[in-house]
């Protein structure tokens, strides 16, 4: 395997913890702990994505080479890799959780690509570290096919995201409670190798704030912009000026973020601000879940099922919780509440600006009829009607939507939608409801203008027909649990298209089965990965 380009600027221009080793301990005055990562008895190659591959200017004979998984299983470092885990805190679940940090995450370093730019490398699963609190460091090999297909799926649906590069079984045995109900059983272990310009999350600046550590708060700050905002620092010389607006930026493109989450049907499902990416990218793919059936009440984290704070239909306001709790953090260098406050109501702006957008483009509207959700007329109304539709009907989100596309405005019936129901009764329930509201919309659509197989094409742009749907990983994942790791290419492969209609992949694109809907892993997740 050739080697990489390193440049590793978090460790060089941010001051480490002075201690050594990997015993768990507090760290204060410090932005992140060097330690490496703990060998493993027999690394090997699963799974791998050639886009993320040919990124880093890496092809498909380096990632054969055994030494590739030897990197990548945490046994070896390429030279000029530095490793660290890095400190964050975070409010987990509405509450400080104080400390938190990598604790079984571990960055290898920053490469820099034949292109010139920048990619954080970071190993999820890789061992102990300062952070693990009383956790063993590791990840077991249900947890990370499922982030590593799901982060690549998300890329190629055009939603901002983490990247992974491989997927490396350790040869070891993890022990897992995975429902927390006292029945430990040990899981084989994985190693994901994450790939993104910083892994930095709203925690890493809440930790220095929390701890009044206000100089090392402003030297994060001006890192962050200086490495991974340019565009800002050409725009604007004045610093003070310049966290100000990087804090806009930061609410705008978390906005942005949560509305194509809200237009593909994904729930993160632990939204706690350690868990939020500084440049508004979709991280750490725990428990999250796709909506089958569209339902804003649907969370798929067993953990949250009493509060469901990270439900489907709630992530917009918990986004911007979370907003407050980073403006609160960076307040004592902003020193100025106003500006706070107008970049805070702007994210609300912008993310009903972008889901409205977002929506029109889903039904293939050119226009946009202004009014409220209760005025007669309004596309807002027509929207809305439509949402208590398909959650009272129990329809399929993914699957209307792409259906809508080939809907005959001549001739609108609700038999065109068959595929998407899941109960006849629930349809009964709302089929007079439901072929009104196909009536309205052939009626707006032929308003609207436009020949019919242009508006096709554009809805099909943006309304995809594979999603990594829960129960579709989860076959994946038992596949691999029985020694063959296949599935995970095979989903990946059909999901390196989502737009496209791929002739002979149709069990790919059916609603979830019967046997998924009340199965662990198809409809619940727990936090235990
Ligand atoms: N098996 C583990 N060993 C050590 N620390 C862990 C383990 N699982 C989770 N943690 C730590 O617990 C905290 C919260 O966990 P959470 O589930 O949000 O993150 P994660 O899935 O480990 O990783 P990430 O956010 O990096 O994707 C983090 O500090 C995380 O590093
Ligand atoms: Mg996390």
């Amino acid at each position: 395997m050739r080697d990489l380009r390193f440049d590793n600027r978090f460790v060089r221009e941010l001051p480490g913890d002075p201690e050594d080793g990997r015993h768990v301990r507090q760290v204060h005055g410090a932005c992140y702990s060097r330690v490496e990562p703990t060998p493993v008895r027999a690394p090997k190659l699963l799974a791998w994505s050639r886009e993320v591959a040919d990124l880093l200017g890496l092809d498909e004979t380096d990632l054969r080479d055994r030494r590739f998984a030897e990197v990548f299983g945490g046994n070896a470092l390429l030279p000029g890799m530095a490793p660290y885990a890095a400190c964050y805190g975070g409010h987990q679940f509405g509450s400080w959780a104080g400390q938190l940090g990598d604790g079984r995450a571990i960055t290898l370093g920053e490469t820099i690509n034949p292109q010139g730019q920048r990619w954080e490398l970071q190993l999820k699963g890789a061992g102990p570290t300062p952070y693990s609190r009383r956790a063993d460091g590791r990840a077991v090999l249900r947890s990370s096919i499922r982030e590593f297909v799901c982060s690549e799926a998300m890329h190629h649906l055009g939603v901002p995201t983490t990247r992974a590069l491989s997927l490396v079984a350790t040869g070891e045995q993890v022990v897992r409670d995975m429902f927390y109900d006292g029945n430990a059983r040990p899981e084989p272990g994985a190693i994901v190798c994450r790939v993104a310009p910083s892994f930095i999350r709203f925690g890493n600046f809440e930790i220095f704030a929390s701890r009044g550590e206000e100089p090392l708060l402003q030297q994060l700050i001006d890192f962050t912009i200086d490495r991974d905002f340019p565009e800002l620092v050409a725009a604007e010389p004045d610093p003070a000026q310049r966290r100000v607006k990087w804090f806009e930026e930061v609410c705008r493109r978390t906005a942005v973020l949560i509305a194509h989450w809200m237009r593909v049907g994904f729930v993160h499902g632990v939204m706690n601000t350690d868990n939020m990416s500084i440049l508004g990218l979709t991280i750490d793919y725990g428990p999250y879940g796709w909506v089958d059936n569209f339902d804003p009440e649907w969370t798929p984290n067993t953990t949250d099922a009493g509060g469901r704070r990270y439900r489907f239909g709630h992530q917009a306001r918990i986004a911007q919780w979370n907003l407050w709790q980073l403006a609160n953090a960076i307040y004592p260098v902003i020193q100025q509440v106003e500006p706070l406050e107008r970049a805070l109501a702007a994210y609300a702006e912008v993310f009903e600006a972008e889901d409205r957008r977002m929506m029109q483009q889903k039904l293939g509207l050119e226009t946009w009829r202004a009014g409220g959700e209760d005025e007669e007329g309004s596309d807002a109304a027509l929207v809305a009607k439509l949402h208590t539709l398909m959650q009272a009907g129990e329809v399929d989100m993914t699957l209307f939507f792409r259906r809508l596309a080939d809907l005959d405005p001549a001739r609108p019936t609700i038999s065109h939608f068959d595929a998407a129901f899941y109960d006849e009764a629930r349809r009964r329930d709302v089929s007079s409801g439901f072929e009104a509201w196909l009536k309205d919309y052939a009626a707006r659509i032929r308003q609207d203008g436009g020949p019919d197989p242009v508006r096709r094409e554009r809805m099909n742009a943006v309304n995809p027909l594979y999603v990594p749907r829960n129960y579709l990983a989860q076959q994946a994942i038992d596949r691999a649990e029985q020694g063959d790791p296949t599935g995970v290419s095979e989903l990946l492969e059909v999901l390196r298209k989502p737009y496209v209609e791929q002739g002979g992949r149709e069990a790919y694109a059916a609603r979830r089965p019967d046997w998924a809907r009340h199965k662990a892993g198809c409809s619940m997740l727990s936090c235990s990965s």
